[in-house]
C-alpha cells in the first residue's frame, strides 16, 4: 500500500490544517444527520490538501455513498444514470441518507463529458440527498454555475510546519531515521501538497535506514518546475536576483510562454508608471534576443533573454508590493487555445451532420452558411437540433441564442373529420354548386332564346343542341371539381 493511502487520516482529528473548513464540514454533516437538509458541499482547493480525504470521512458518517470520479465517463446520460436517481430519491426502508460524491467537477470537458455540467446543475436542483463535490481550480469557468447552488468551502495549502510534523510521524512509524532539515526541505518543496510530500518521502526512504540531504536529489523539485505561475510570481514579487535565478532554474516552460506571461502580468503587480515602462523595455529587449535565438539557432541568446525577462523585469520596480494580485494566463495562448476549441466544436458538428447527410466533414462544413440561415428560425433550429443530435453548445456554431423548445400547441378540439361534418360541408358545397349551375342554365336559355328569334328553327335547334353540350360538360366539370375538392379535404 502506498504511504499516502496508509497515512490517510482515519478521522477528522487526523486531518491537518484548514481548521475553519473542518468545523464547517462537521456542522454540515451534523445538520443532515439531524434531519435538516443542506445545500451541496463544494470543496475547492489545490491538489493534496485533503478534499478526497474529507469526502471519505463524510461518507463514513452516512449509511451509503455513490461516487463519480474524473476517470469515469461523465456525460449527461452517464451522470444521470449513476447519480441522478440516487440523489433525488429516498430509500424505501427507513429513509437512509446516501452521500453523493462528485470529484473534480472542474475537469468536465470533451466529448466524453458532453452535457455533464447540465446534469450536475439538474442534480443540484432536484437533490434530496447530501452531495459533496470537489474541484481544484476556484476560478474555473466550468464551476461558475454550480457555486451559487452550493455551500463553498475553500481548502488552503497545508502549512510547512504541519507537513514536517506529519513527515516525522511517518518516519517514526516506518522506522526511518531522518535529519529535520531534510524533512523541512521536502515540506517546503511540496508547496502545501501533502500527497507530494509523503510520496517524496517514500521514494527517498526506499531501502534506506536513514534519509539524508543527498537523497533529496532522488526527488525532482516539485511542481515549481513546471509551474510557470510560480516563476512569474517570483519575478514580479521579488527583488533578490538569487531567488529569481533559482525560480528560473526550476521552471521548465518554453521561454516564449514565460515571456508572454510576464508581459501580461506586469501591470497587475507594478503600480508606478515609470517602473512599468522600464519593465516593458526589458521585455522588448528580451523579445529581440529570443527572436535572434530562433532565427540564428544560436541558443546562447536565450540566456540574455531569460536574464532580461526575469532579473531585468524584477529590478525595474522600486519596491516590492505586499498585496494579492490575481495573475492571468497569456492572452495570446488563451486565444490560440480558444480557437482550437472552436475548431474542435465545428468538426464535431460537421461529423454529426455529415453522418446524417452521408457527406464528408469538409462538405458538411461548406454547408454551414446555409445552416446558419436555417437556424435563425426557432422551430427549424429545434427540429434540426433533434434530427442531427446536436447539444446546446454545438448549436452555437450556427447561432448565439439558445434554441427554445417549441411550446406544444394549445389543445384545441381535435379537428377530426367526422362523416357528419363532411356531409354538412358537402351539402353546402352542393347547394353552392347548384346555384351556380342554375345561373349558367338561365344565361344559356337567354342566349338561346335570343338566337332563336334571329335564326331559323332548324338552325336554332342545332345551335341549341351545340349550346347545350358545353352546358352539360360544364355541369359535369363542376361536379367533378366538387368531387376532387371533397376528396382532397378528406
Ligand atoms: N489535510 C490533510 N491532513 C492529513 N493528510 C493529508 C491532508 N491532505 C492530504 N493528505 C494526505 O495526502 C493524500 C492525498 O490527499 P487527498 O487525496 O485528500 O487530496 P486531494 O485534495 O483530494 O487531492 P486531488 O485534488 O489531487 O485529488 C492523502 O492520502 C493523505 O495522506
Amino acid at each position: 500500500m502506498l504511504w499516502t493511502e496508509k497515512y490517510r487520516p482515519k478521522n477528522f482529528d487526523d486531518v491537518l490544517g484548514n481548521i475553519k473548513a473542518k468545523k464547517e464540514i462537521l456542522e454540515w454533516t451534523a445538520e443532515w444527520k439531524n434531519g435538516n437538509p443542506q445545500k451541496c458541499l463544494f470543496l475547492i482547493g489545490p491538489p493534496g490538501t485533503g478534499k478526497t480525504t474529507f469526502a471519505g470521512l463524510i461518507a463514513g458518517e452516512f449509511s451509503d455513498s455513490v461516487e463519480l470520479n474524473a476517470s469515469d465517463k461523465r456525460s449527461y446520460d452517464a451522470i444521470m444514470g449513476v447519480v441522478g436517481e440516487a440523489s433525488s430519491s429516498m430509500t424505501l426502508f427507513g429513509n437512509r441518507l446516501k452521500l453523493i460524491i462528485l470529484d473534480e467537477v472542474d475537469g468536465l470537458h470533451g466529448n466524453d463529458d458532453r452535457g455533464g455540467s447540465r446534469a450536475i446543475n439538474k442534480i443540484l436542483k432536484d437533490a434530496i440527498q447530501p452531495i459533496v463535490m470537489m474541484a481544484n481550480d476556484p476560478y474555473s469557468n466550468r464551476i461558475k454555475s454550480f457555486k451559487n447552488k452550493c455551500q463553498v468551502i475553500n481548502l488552503r495549502k497545508v502549512h510547512t510546519n504541519s507537513i514536517v510534523s506529519l513527515l516525522k510521524k511517518v518516519c517514526v512509524k516506518e522506522g526511518v531515521k531522518f535529519e529535520e532539515h531534510v524533512l523541512r526541505t521536502l515540506a517546503k518543496r511540496s508547496n502545501g501538497d501533502l500527497r507530494s510530500a509523503i510520496n517524496d518521502l517514500e521514494i527517498m526512504a526506499k531501502g534506506e535506514e536513514k534519509i539524508t540531504s543527498e537523497d533529496l536529489d532522488l526527488v525532482a523539485p516539485k511542481d515549481g518546475r513546471s509551474n510557470v505561475f510560480d516563476a512569474v510570481r517570483t519575478i514580479l514579487k521579488s527583488k533578490t536576483p538569487a531567488n529569481i535565478k533559482g525560480a528560473m532554474r526550476q521552471v521548465e516552460a518554453d521561454p516564449s510562454l514565460l515571456l508572454e506571461m510576464v508581459t501580461e502580468n506586469i501591470p497587475r503587480e507594478y503600480e508606478k508608471k515609470d517602473e512599468i515602462e522600464k519593465a516593458y523595455e526589458m521585455i522588448s529587449q528580451a523579445d529581440i534576443y529570443l527572436g535572434r535565438a530562433f532565427s540564428t539557432r544560436a541558443y546562447t541568446y536565450w540566456k540574455y533573454a531569460y536574464e532580461l525577462m526575469s532579473v531585468g523585469v524584477a529590478l525595474s520596480k522600486d519596491e516590492t508590493y505586499k498585496k494579492f494580485a490575481r495573475y492571468t494566463n497569456s492572452s495570446v495562448y488563451t486565444i490560440l487555445s480558444k480557437n482550437r476549441s472552436k475548431r474542435d466544436l465545428q468538426n464535431r458538428v460537421a461529423e454529426k451532420i455529415g453522418e446524417k447527410l452521408h457527406t464528408s466533414k469538409k462538405v458538411a462544413i461548406s454547408q454551414f452558411p446555409y445552416f446558419e440561415i436555417m437556424f435563425q428560425d426557432d422551430d427549424i433550429a429545434y427540429n434540426m437540433m433533434t434530427y442531427f443530435g446536436l447539444e446546446d453548445d454545438e448549436v452555437k456554431v450556427f447561432r448565439s441564442r439558445k434554441v427554445k423548445v417549441p411550446k406544444k400547441p394549445k389543445t384545441k378540439k381535435k379537428s377530426t373529420i367526422t362523416s357528419k361534418s363532411v356531409s354538412k360541408e358537402a351539402k353546402s358545397e352542393e347547394t353552392k354548386m347548384d346555384k351556380e349551375t342554375l345561373k349558367t342554365q338561365k344565361k344559356v336559355k337567354k342566349a338561346s332564346s335570343s338566337s332563336a328569334s334571329k335564326k331559323s328553327t332548324k338552325s336554332s335547334k342545332r345551335s341549341k343542341k351545340s349550346d347545350e353540350e358545353p352546358k352539360k360538360e360544364e355541369n359535369n366539370g363542376g361536379s367533378k371539381e366538387k368531387q376532387v375538392s371533397l376528396f382532397s379535404f378528406k
